[in-house]
């Protein structure tokens, strides 16, 4: 690491003595300059005052997905309300509305996102914006906008206003020649969707603004995130959520995956304890920017060995999505962590058992699960 921090100091030492006059700056050229269209700053959103304090003043990109509301709520728990300013390109529901600061945020505009970046004072930008891998598959121009380009713009912006970046990966950054069982954080990482192929590239790129610009940039590779409130975005891992919501309603799930399929999965709190952990240790304890976390790992056959606990009569067949299974046999079956725990203290709560206890008491226990018990 420090080698390629002094290449990075090297590289702007050799260009500001280099004598063409021509100012070098130590960030991205397209950052310097005046934002053409300056808005007030309450002009597209409601009721967002900032008190004066030490806390970081947080845009969510991408919040109204599976993950952001809920990172949204922690984060104003921590932080006060009005410091955490959710953004998305659909419609927020009622409740979320008015949960808190809600604005429109493209992250194709880079323009406008700029201007939000500047008028709300932010200062930390958690990153969610996203095609998800099934998703991605299906419209890979606009996965690769979405994932790429976008990435470029929040790069750029985050550099330029000295932001703390957080950008999750996952478990689909690795692909069929990475080491499975388990996947180390350093390894051959050579995925085959356009979604994975992103991640890897926001991991590089995200690193390499940290050592060439000194962008404080975090990144976690989530495995498969389950949550009780909010509906997964089109992924792979998507089935682990559904098996819940159809165990309760019909009592029968039919899985896309095959039974045997192993991924490593983990429970909403913890995902997002784990970003916020990452994003309040000390910069000296982060050896690395990227880090693996891990909480558990199930088959869809052992995931609905557990839910038929609560629901004994739950019938579970299989019609395989050749694309979704494809992915997944490509995809880690277990993740090695060590460093984020040993780094950070990154520690989970939730495995299977804890983690079916809680899916149903949030869906609520109906006459089956209180036949069950
Ligand atoms: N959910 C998981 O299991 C999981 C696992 C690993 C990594 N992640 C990562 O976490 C992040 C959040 O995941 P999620 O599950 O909430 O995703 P999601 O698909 O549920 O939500 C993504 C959001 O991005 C928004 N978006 C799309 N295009 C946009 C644009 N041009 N500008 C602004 N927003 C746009 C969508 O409207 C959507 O609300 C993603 O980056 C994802 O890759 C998620
Ligand atoms: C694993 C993760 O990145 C997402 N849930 C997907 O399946 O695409």
């Amino acid at each position: 690491m420090p080698v390629i921090r002094n290449l990075g100091r090297a590289a702007s030492q050799l260009l500001q003595s280099s004598g063409c006059g021509c100012g070098v700056s130590l960030v991205p050229a397209r950052a310097i300059g005046v934002s053409p269209r300056q808005v007030a700053s309450d002009a597209s959103f409601h009721s967002v005052t900032f008190s004066e304090s030490d806390h970081p003043r947080v845009l969510i990109t991408g919040g109204l997905g599976q993950l952001g509301v809920g990172l949204a709520k922690l984060l104003r728990k921590r932080f006060g309300k009005n410091n955490v300013i959710l953004s998305d390109i659909r419609k927020p529901a009622d409740n979320v509305f008015y949960s808190g600061p809600f604005i429109f945020a493209d992250i194709l505009d880079y323009k406008n996102l700029r201007e939000i970046v500047v008028n709300n004072r932010i200062t930390w930008l958690f990153h969610y914006s996203a095609l998800l891998s099934a998703v991605g598959e299906a419209n890979v121009p606009l996965a690769r906008a979405v994932n790429i380009t976008g990435l470029h713009n929040v790069l750029d912006i985050a550099a330029e206003h000295n932001l703390r970046l957080f950008v999750p990966s996952t478990i689909g950054a690795f692909g069929p020649t990475s080491p499975r069982d388990p996947t180390p954080d350093l390894c051959i990482q050579r995925p085959r969707t356009i979604y994975g192929v992103s991640k890897v590239h926001a991991e590089l790129m995200g690193e390499y603004y940290h050592y060439r610009y000194g962008l404080d940039f975090r990144c976690l590779r989530y495995p498969g995130i389950i949550s009780a409130d909010s509906q997964p975005g089109g992924g792979t891992t998507d089935y682990a959520v559904q098996i819940f919501h159809d165990a309760i309603k019909t009592g029968k799930f039919k899985c896309y995956l095959r039974p045997d399929t192993r991924l490593p999965m983990m429970y909403i709190d913890d995902c997002l304890k784990a970003t916020l952990e990452v994003m309040e240790a000390p910069a000296e304890t982060l050896t690395m920017r990227t880090y693996n976390i891990s909480a558990m790992s199930f088959t869809p056959e052992e995931l609905a060995q557990e839910v038929q606990k609560y629901v004994p009569e739950l019938q579970m067949t299989y019609n395989v999505d050749q694309v979704r299974q494809a992915i997944a046999d490509s995809w880690p079956m277990n993740f090695d962590d060590s460093n984020a725990r040993r780094d950070w203290g990154w520690k989970h709560d939730y495995d299977l058992p804890e983690l079916v206890t809680t899916m149903f008491s949030y869906l609520g226990s109906d006459s089956r699960i209180a036949q069950a018990n």
